[in-house]
């Protein structure tokens, strides 16, 4: 195999391990110089998914097998099941990796996917996420296909306490990548909005996304709307918890990245997410159909 396009981390440490345990998928690299046993099982992945839940995981999972026409039988099996973490389904060439609520979860999950496409040796991965998010001025329901990820702050990286010191890193997704994607959903008839726009990546669901229904808020209904306006302003159409570390640890590992998210709320319209559970389950599944054109693109060329 030619290692020309594998993938080299930023951390020597690595090359002085003689195994690798990753445990919170409960994957054990016996031995770092000979990964044959890894590469047999996950040196074809391609694409790499990852989503908040087990369950749209699995949607997925079930989504792309027909897509790509990938046989099995059954449900597909759920590989990491004895970590008791992360659910991650293998349907041919893509993983599809669920990451829990927010940074500090998923950051775990991705350190890890990332370790074990290095010792694959997979070639030339790509991260996507699949999520859901709330909305800036756009339609419930519209998806979003994140540029540039900002924080909290309203700034355009990701910040990171790391040994006592406040570590900044810039937060951007692959740009043409990001283009190829959004063809998907913006060329075709799919009866909702496809659009590319920036996105606000929070540590908080309630206070940190500036709303007011949470257990505490000390601010007023017209200071938020000053901030969510001050958002839209910055070109940020859309608010989820991921975006800034996923942009920020996948540029440092030198792999490509995504982030492809359903929005389910306006919020320049109100804090809380009422859409019924039928809706939200169809409304989930459109970053399936953009992403899926996408993966049987890539996988034919
Ligand atoms: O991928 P999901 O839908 O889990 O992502 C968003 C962002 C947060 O993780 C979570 C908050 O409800 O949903
Ligand atoms: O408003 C929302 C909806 C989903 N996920 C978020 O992080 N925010």
């Amino acid at each position: 195999m030619s290692l020309s396009n594998c993938v080299n981390l930023n951390n020597s440490n690595l090359d002085g391990m003689s195994s690798d345990f990753l445990y919170h998928l409960n994957i054990n690299v016996a031995n770092t110089k000979d990964t044959q046993d890894i590469q047999k099982q996950f040196g074809d992945v391609r694409v790499i998914c990852m989503g908040g839940t087990g369950r749209r995981m699995l949607e997925l999972a079930k989504y792309l097998r027909l897509k790509l026409g990938i046989s099995g039988e059954g449900e597909p099996i759920d590989l990491c099941e004895a970590g008791h973490r992360y659910t991650v389904y293998k349907v041919g060439p893509v993983l599809c990796a669920s990451h829990g609520v927010g940074s500090s979860t998923c950051s775990v999950v991705l350190h890890e996917l990332l370790k074990l496409v290095k010792y694959a040796k997979c070639q030339d991965p790509i991260f996507l996420r699949i999520g859901t998010c709330g909305g800036l001025g756009v339609k419930p329901g519209t998806v979003v296909v994140t540029k540039d990820a900002y924080n909290g702050y309203l700034r355009n990286e990701h910040e990171i306490p790391i040994l006592g010191e406040r570590v900044v890193r810039p937060a951007s997704f692959h740009e043409q990548l990001i283009e190829d994607i959004v063809k998907y959903g913006t060329q075709a008839d799919d009866g909702f909005e496809t659009i590319k726009a920036n996105t606000m990546s929070t540590d908080c669901f309630y206070e940190g996304q500036g709303r007011t229904d949470g257990a505490v808020c000390q601010y007023t209904e017209e200071q938020k709307m000053k901030f969510l306006q001050t958002a839209y302003e910055k070109g940020i159409r859309n608010i989820e918890m991921e975006a800034t570390m996923m942009a920020s640890l996948t540029l440092m590992a030198g792999v490509r990245a995504g982030d492809i998210c359903v929005t389910l709320v306006n919020r320049l319209n109100g804090d809380q997410v009422t859409i019924t559970m039928d809706e939200k389950h169809e409304f989930e599944e459109r970053p399936f159909l953009i992403v899926g054109r996408f993966i049987k693109h890539l996988l034919n060329n």
